[in-house]
Order: structure tokens, then C-alpha cells, then sequence
């Protein structure tokens, strides 16, 4: 009998002895391909026939592209699992999956605290107003040629979260400890027991009554630009906004205008629209911290990531099941 294959695109950085391990249930492959044409090719020619099971990085997208619907649509008929490695699953088209029987998989969990770490550290930083005086410090002015602008405290502000998953809610245990006023919304209300005190609003709500706005929903069709020109005109004006999801989730132009206009005073970022690139109206403004992607970049975190995916391939291996089927595909 031909044994079952997975294929790893990306790397295994910490947790090699339990990727090791899945040798005894499939044969681990590596494709040779280093561009998308060449996936793709490799793919229509047959050479990854077999493949039961797929563990990508988010770096692979570097080599394949985005799991769209024309990659989809040339994978090996034997694939069954992809299993992503990271919480946003935006780079797959999981619609395009579910038509060929392709069940998909994230690190939900895994991921909320060094996240929600990284989402608490912006709020202090953009409250504070950090940025301008650590950047003068650098330039060997010390504080810089004026005052630095006035931070705020956290104490007694109203943080408005817009998405109470994992990471939502464990930011808002973390904000709750710097006594920060907690509201939320989110597509469905949640329970009394997950909410944990904090208060659900509606959108605009929550846009209107906010003085930080912090951004912990998923990238998809409906969230694409879910914070744009008219969105701003609803907030407070001197809101603080910061966006450890995913860039686009926020209409990164619109924002830079925002800022401008000083209708926005200060902004925490960990994510653009389109990485690596940043927009340059960011970079110039002296009220934003930018920080590039590295919301789960800990070892610790990076660790328990690579281990939940292999723990789902391998449960995919063991059971024809994944152990956290993405929330699309388990209606
Ligand atoms: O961006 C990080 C992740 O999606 O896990």
C-alpha cells in the first residue's frame, strides 16, 4: 500500500521532533518548487500526486502565492487537509477548498496571549504618545527640539474591541488590569460567561463611543476596509486606533488622512495592507508605532504554533478529522 504524503511548504523552526515523529504515519515531502509558477507546474504535472495533507507557513506565500482559486484548482485530486500554520487565514480562499472537499485548518489559541501582549504594548505606546520622543532619542536629541506631546492614561478610558475572539478577549483581560472601560462588538453577541464584564455595542456604537479602538477580527470579503473615510467621522475626535489583525481590515489611505487631519491622534500598528510595504503617509507621521508583523514572533509563541499545525496534520493522519477546522467550514 502507498503511504500517505504531506507536504511542508515553509519551514519547521522549533518543533522538529514532533515533526519527525509524523514519518511513521506519511512521508514527509518538500517541494522543490521555489515560484508559483513552478508550484503550479509541479502541481499539473502530476509530481505531487499523493499528497494527503498540506502544512504551510504564512512565509510560504513567498513561494506559492496566495491559495487562490487557480492554485486551489491544480492541487493533487488526493489532498484532503491544509493545515496553516498562524491564526488569520486570509492567504487561503477557503470557499474554493470547501468546493473540492478540502477541509482547512488554523492555530486559533495558540497565538492570544503574545498577540494580545503585542495589542496592550501599542495602546500604551500610541496612548503615551511614545514615538516621537524614542525617535528624537535616536537622533541624539533627546526629547526633541519641542516638548513631546502629552500622553494619556489608559485609567478610565473606554477601549472599544471590534472582534471578542481568542484574542479579543484575552486583550480585554489584559486592558481590564490597566482599568480600561471594556466594550465590544462582534458578529455574534457572546455569552455573559465569555464576555467577562465587558459590554457588547453595536458598530457604531462602538465607533462613536470609543477613545481607543483596537482591531481583533479576521480579514475576509466583509471585513475588507471595515474601517474607512466615513467609519472616522464617526469616531471621537483624538481617538487612538491599533490594528494587530490584519492591515487591510483597515483602509490604510483613509487612516493616513485621518491622521493628518488630526481627527486621529495616535496610532498602534502591527499589520499593512500590503506587506512588506508600508505606506509611506505612516511612516512619516510621527504619531504612529509601527511594528512589522511580529505579533506572535516568540519562541514560546512560534513553538506552540508549529506544534498545534503538526497536531493537526497529525490528527488528520490518525482520525480524517482536524482538530481546529476553520469556522467557515464547520457550519
Ligand atoms: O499574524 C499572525 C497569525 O495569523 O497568526
Amino acid at each position: 500500500m502507498t503511504r500517505a504524503k504531506v507536504l511542508l511548504l515553509g519551514e519547521i523552526e522549533h518543533a522538529h521532533e514532533s515533526w519527525n515523529a509524523l514519518s511513521n504515519l506519511a512521508e514527509l515531502t518538500n517541494p522543490r518548487a521555489r515560484t508559483r509558477a513552478e508550484f503550479l507546474q509541479q502541481c499539473i504535472d502530476g509530481k505531487l500526486d499523493g499528497v494527503l495533507a498540506i502544512y504551510r507557513t504564512f512565509a510560504s506565500v513567498d513561494i506559492t502565492g496566495r491559495f487562490d482559486e487557480e492554485l486551489v484548482g491544480v492541487l493533487p485530486t488526493t489532498v484532503r487537509f491544509i493545515c496553516h500554520n498562524g491564526a488569520g487565514y486570509d492567504q487561503i480562499d477557503v470557499h474554493a477548498c470547501t468546493r473540492r472537499g478540502i477541509k482547512v485548518s488554523n492555530t486559533p489559541t495558540a497565538v492570544d496571549d503574545a498577540t494580545a501582549d503585542v495589542n496592550m504594548f501599542l495602546i500604551l505606546g500610541a496612548l503615551r504618545r511614545f514615538n516621537t520622543s524614542m525617535t528624537a532619542l535616536r537622533e541624539g536629541k533627546w526629547r526633541g527640539s519641542r516638548p513631546p506631546p502629552l500622553g494619556h492614561d489608559p485609567e478610565g478610558k473606554t477601549l472599544g474591541i471590534l472582534g471578542m475572539g481568542g484574542i479579543g478577549r484575552n486583550l480585554r483581560k489584559k486592558a481590564a488590569a490597566f482599568s480600561m472601560r471594556i466594550v465590544y462588538h462582534n458578529r455574534n453577541r457572546l455569552s455573559e460567561e465569555l464576555a467577562e464584564g465587558a459590554e457588547y455595542v453595536s458598530f457604531e456604537e462602538l465607533l462613536r463611543i470609543s477613545d481607543v479602538i483596537s482591531l481583533n477580527l479576521p480579514l475576509n470579503k466583509e471585513t475588507r476596509h471595515k474601517i474607512s473615510t466615513h467609519e472616522f467621522s464617526l469616531m471621537k475626535k483624538g481617538v487612538v486606533i491599533v490594528n494587530t489583525a490584519r492591515g487591510a481590515v483597515i483602509d490604510e489611505a483613509a487612516l493616513v488622512e485621518a491622521l493628518d487631519s488630526g481627527h486621529v491622534a495616535s496610532v498602534g500598528l502591527d499589520v499593512y495592507e500590503d506587506e512588506p510595504t508600508v505606506h509611506p503617509g505612516l511612516i512619516a507621521n510621527p504619531h504612529v508605532i509601527l511594528v512589522p508583523h511580529m505579533g506572535t514572533w516568540t519562541v514560546e509563541t512560534q513553538t506552540a504554533m508549529e506544534e498545534w499545525n503538526i497536531a493537526n496534520v497529525r490528527s488528520a493522519l490518525e482520525t480524517g478529522a482536524l482538530r481546529s477546522v476553520v469556522p467557515e467550514q464547520l457550519v
